[in-house]
């Protein structure tokens, strides 16, 4: 009560008025969420195409090099860079992409190497209702809400509480005034300044991270000012340092934090770890970060070289080479000159035309210029060398007709998924004839029309299309990629719907989505453990029906 009082003193000291209040943070919308682990739109910020500034390091970045002296070096410094991190990691500061980890000595996939609480970590907006604040589980049974401001949600009376101490106190009083949502970002950046406040040493964890700041362009900078301003009408004047500092520190938040991925590796929430943010990015990963609960978890998914540089993945490598190099440059003010931007300049199977037999897999080079004035395009397959000859204006013409259908289906697929399915289908009509099946549009396509068929528990097509996007995966991802396992273990389940009972196949699903999700997740991953208690029910099951056949007495 006491406090509930003093908070509404500071706020009427404030000059504006709850409106204005609430408009600052709804302006504010989320800054655009980075590592691409989530694979909405939220990268699509609207600043424009920059050059890369020189990356500001910090002192502590300059010190570390991978040879002896960098181990001295790392002794005399405050703390490492990787802290609790696997013996097997090295740090380099390299000339182009500042502190890079390298594998010091070689490393087989399916290893874990670095365990991680976040420094600071909220729910998305739309997942509020969803997942516990505090332990960000996802519960069967409804959560209960904080019954002030009744935004946060929680799983049980000791998470609330744990959370209550924390932050919540701290945040409540504000959110109950504002009584409406505020984005992610302004919360989650709220609650690393409470951190900071509670704890200063803490935060020297992430005043160490890359800024970026002077690569930012002035256009995302008043973005961030209105940022700060929301945060600013949540935090106690006592706990808010001077906008400069929270400006770094949006700047730092932009470029180092993560998407937490749930169970589905789908978008749960955001957060900043400040030690599996060092890696670097390639669009052809030899590591990936998986979650348990808000823990981050680092495997290698592929095996690595000694001497190798670990990465990982901050966008959607489903988008072509240009797509994905904007979005690099845009968001983390590099240009990407990893593995597979070097190959595909030449040719991109997500922008590839395909081959004109049909029962050939190859891919044609996408037309390096569409309006080049030349009637007809001429290629050859990169598997089987037929040569294709098609009119230029026809590719165009197709493209822009998917895309239209898919654009269309997408705005309708919660309002007329009828609808939206017939035009998805007739997407698939018109690009599946030109298109690579790899090609990101008919991706796209196969993934909204999944949507849909589980929506509609049409699980026919679901199985038929789920198979068809693990195909594609498994050129468009790294193999053992996370989203290429869950892909293969949503098969298994779709299988399952279909025919519910024992079969081979449906075992063999199992198995094989239980040999991909071992190398990206834990053992003791509720992943893992709940495709094991599958299989385990489906071989009792047989053996039952088994036991049945022979005359056993089974009761
Ligand atoms: C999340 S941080 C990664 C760690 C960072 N290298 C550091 O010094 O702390 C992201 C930043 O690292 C740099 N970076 C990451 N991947 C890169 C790459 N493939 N090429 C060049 N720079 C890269 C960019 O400056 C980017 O904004």
């Amino acid at each position: 009560m006491h406090k509930k009082r003093t908070y509404r003193r500071r706020a009427k000291e404030q000059s504006d008025s709850d409106e204005e209040i609430s408009n600052v943070i709804t302006d504010a919308t989320s800054i655009p969420k980075p590592l691409g682990l989530s694979f909405d739109d939220s990268l699509e910020s609207e600043s424009p195409f920059i050059p890369r500034a020189p990356q500001p390091r910090s002192e502590a970045n300059a010190k570390v090099l991978n040879d002896s002296k960098a181990k001295d070096d790392q002794e005399t410094s405050e703390a490492p860079i990787l802290e609790g991190a696997d013996p097997r990691l090295t740090i380099k500061n390299l000339e182009d992409k500042g502190v890079s980890v390298f594998a010091a000595t070689a490393i087989p996939a399916g290893q874990t190497l670095i365990r991680e609480q976040p420094y600071g970590a909220v729910i998305d907006d739309t997942n509020l209702t969803k997942y516990c604040t505090a332990c960000f589980k996802a519960s069967e049974q409804p959560l209960s809400r904080c019954s002030s401001c009744k935004f946060l949600h929680y799983c049980s009376r000791q998470c609330q509480i744990s959370d209550w101490k924390q932050y919540h106190s701290i945040e409540c009083p504000s959110y109950t005034k504002i009584g409406k949502r505020i984005p992610a970002a302004v919360r989650c950046i709220t609650r690393m300044l409470i951190r900071r406040a509670n704890d200063p040493t803490s935060f020297k964890t992430v005043e160490r991270l890359t800024v970026g700041k002077d690569a930012v362009p002035e256009k995302v900078k008043m973005k961030y000012a209105q940022l700060i301003m929301a945060v600013r009408q949540i935090l106690p004047a006592k706990m808010m340092p001077s906008a400069g500092d929270t400006m770094e520190l949006i700047c730092r938040f932009t470029v180092n934090s993560m998407s937490v991925l749930g169970f589905d590796y789908a978008g749960v929430g955001v957060g900043l770890f400040t030690n599996v943010c060092r890696l670097n990015h390639s669009c052809w990963p030899n590591c990936a970060i998986t979650f348990e609960g808000k823990t981050a978890v680092l495997r290698t998914i592929g095996h690595v070289e000694e001497s190798e540089e670990l990465c990982i993945s901050y966008i959607d490598v489903m988008e072509p080479y240009e797509t994905r190099q904007e979005r690099l440059l845009e968001q983390y003010y590099f240009k990407c000159q990893c593995k597979l931007c070097g190959i595909t300049k030449d040719i991109d199977i997500r922008s590839a035309l395909r081959c004109l037999r049909k029962d050939c897999t190859g891919a044609v080079r996408y037309p390096d210029n569409l309006e080049e004035s030349r009637e007809m395009y001429t290629s050859l397959c990169s598997v089987c060398s037929t040569e294709l000859i098609v009119p230029l204006a026809d590719i165009q013409e197709r493209q822009d007709r998917v895309e239209n259908l898919l654009k269309l289906s997408s705005s309708m697929t919660s309002t007329d998924k009828p609808r939206a399915r017939l035009n998805l289908e007739n997407a698939f009509r018109i690009g599946d004839g030109i298109l690579h099946n790899c090609h990101h549009l008919l991706v796209k396509a196969r993934q909204q029309l999944k949507d849909i068929a589980i929506d509609m528990k049409d699980w026919e097509t679901a199985y038929s299309v789920t198979k068809q996007l693990y195909e594609a995966y498994q050129h468009i991802y790294p193999s053992n990629s996370p989203i290429t396992a869950i892909e293969c273990y949503v098969i298994a389940k779709m299988y399952s719907n279909l025919h519910p009972e024992y079969s081979w196949t449906l075992h063999a699903h199992y198995v094989q989505a239980l040999k991909l999700l071992e190398v990206c997740y834990e053992t003791n991953s509720s992943v893992l453990q709940s495709v094991r208690r599958e299989i385990r029910e489906l071989e009792a099951e047989q053996s039952f029906a088994q036991m049945q056949r022979h005359g056993h007495d089974v009761q």
